[in-house]
């Protein structure tokens, strides 16, 4: 919230950046452990203008606190929930707790570790780490509107077919050829909104946004690739992400938009030839310099008409 400021307009918010916090949970009989490896942001909106202006920080949470509260909070859940119900919480406690605070927003972004099966067996308490992130953001006011947002960050995927990019603009500066034959790699970023507009609407299912976040990645996963045997063509990065985002939207009557990041991870054609043996390598399909340097990068959102982006 901007405020007039000495003739100039004013904005400010302050919070802690990067708390990393771990949580264990065991089942009842204490065999099976389950974890989380969180890395939390935290950004209040508050009345501290004071601390600005007149070296008055009455009005401040301090940082240092905020970083207690999450390990507080996350001591006293002591069944396993969502890094958005996490979100959701510390928001709630931020904006109901201080009176100063109208608006907190908790980022949380979860490290991918996995349960390890050894010799096909779910293990009881080993991990590894996997790929993909899973990222949520919540912004809770005080009057108890919520903005939820989730997501998945590094989900690199790649098909060595079924991916072309033709008609192009063509000018003096054009040197890439039409093809109906390439690989097409990205590391995909989305994220996506829910529309519950409250605590309270959201399923009060345990994990339930847990189990959201997989089925939209699926959905995400299954539009880039097509089925199994014959896949999807994909006749640019562009066509494939709002194929994605539309799978999405299709499928999942709680999400209001959806925002995508794909960059075209170049996989370059190798042909090599020497003034004096001619071609040494001449590319067929099979041999590729990969490099993500220079990349294409390409990025788009989609939304209901009635959605609040
Ligand atoms: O799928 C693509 N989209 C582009 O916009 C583009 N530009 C480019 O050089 N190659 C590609 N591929």
């Amino acid at each position: 919230m901007a405020k007039e400021l000495e003739g100039f307009n004013f904005e400010q918010r302050h919070g802690k950046a990067r708390v990393r916090v771990g949580r264990v949970w065991r089942s009842k009989d204490g065999c099976r452990h389950f974890m989380v490896e969180w890395n939390v942001n935290i950004s209040l909106l508050s009345n501290c203008v004071a601390a600005y202006v007149r070296d008055d920080n009455s009005d401040i949470v301090a940082t240092d606190t905020m970083k207690n509260t999450v390990y507080v909070k996350a001591k006293e859940c002591s069944e396993q929930l969502s890094a958005e119900e996490f979100a959701i919480l510390l928001g709630k406690h931020f904006t109901s707790f201080y009176p100063q605070v109208f608006t907190a927003r908790v980022k949380i972004v979860e490290k991918p570790w996995e349960r390890i099966s050894v010799n096909g067996q779910p293990h009881e308490h080993g991990f590894k780490l996997g790929s993909e992130k899973h990222t949520t953001e919540a912004i809770v006011q005080k009057s108890g509107v919520l903005q939820l947002t989730s997501g998945v960050e590094g989900l690199s995927l790649l098909k060595t077919t079924q991916s072309g990019f033709e008609g192009f603009i063509r000018d003096k500066y054009t040197a890439l050829p039409e093809t109906r034959e390439r690989m097409l790699a990205t590391e995909v970023t989305a994220s996506w909104r829910y529309s519950y507009e409250s605590v309270s609407s959201i399923p009060q299912k345990s994990l339930y946004l847990n189990e959201q976040y997989l089925n939209v990645k699926k959905a995400l996963v299954d539009a880039f690739f097509g089925p199994p045997e014959r896949g999807v063509y994909s006749a640019s990065v562009q066509s494939t992400l709002l194929q994605m985002a539309k799978a999405v939207l299709g499928r999942f009557s709680d999400i209001s938009s959806v925002k995508l990041k794909m960059p075209n991870i170049h996989f370059l054609p190798v042909n090599i030839s020497s003034k004096d043996h001619g071609s040494i390598v001449k590319f067929d399909d099979d041999v590729y310099l990969p490099t993500d340097e220079p990349h294409g990068s390409i990025e788009a959102s989609l939304s209901r008409f009635w959605s609040k982006m």
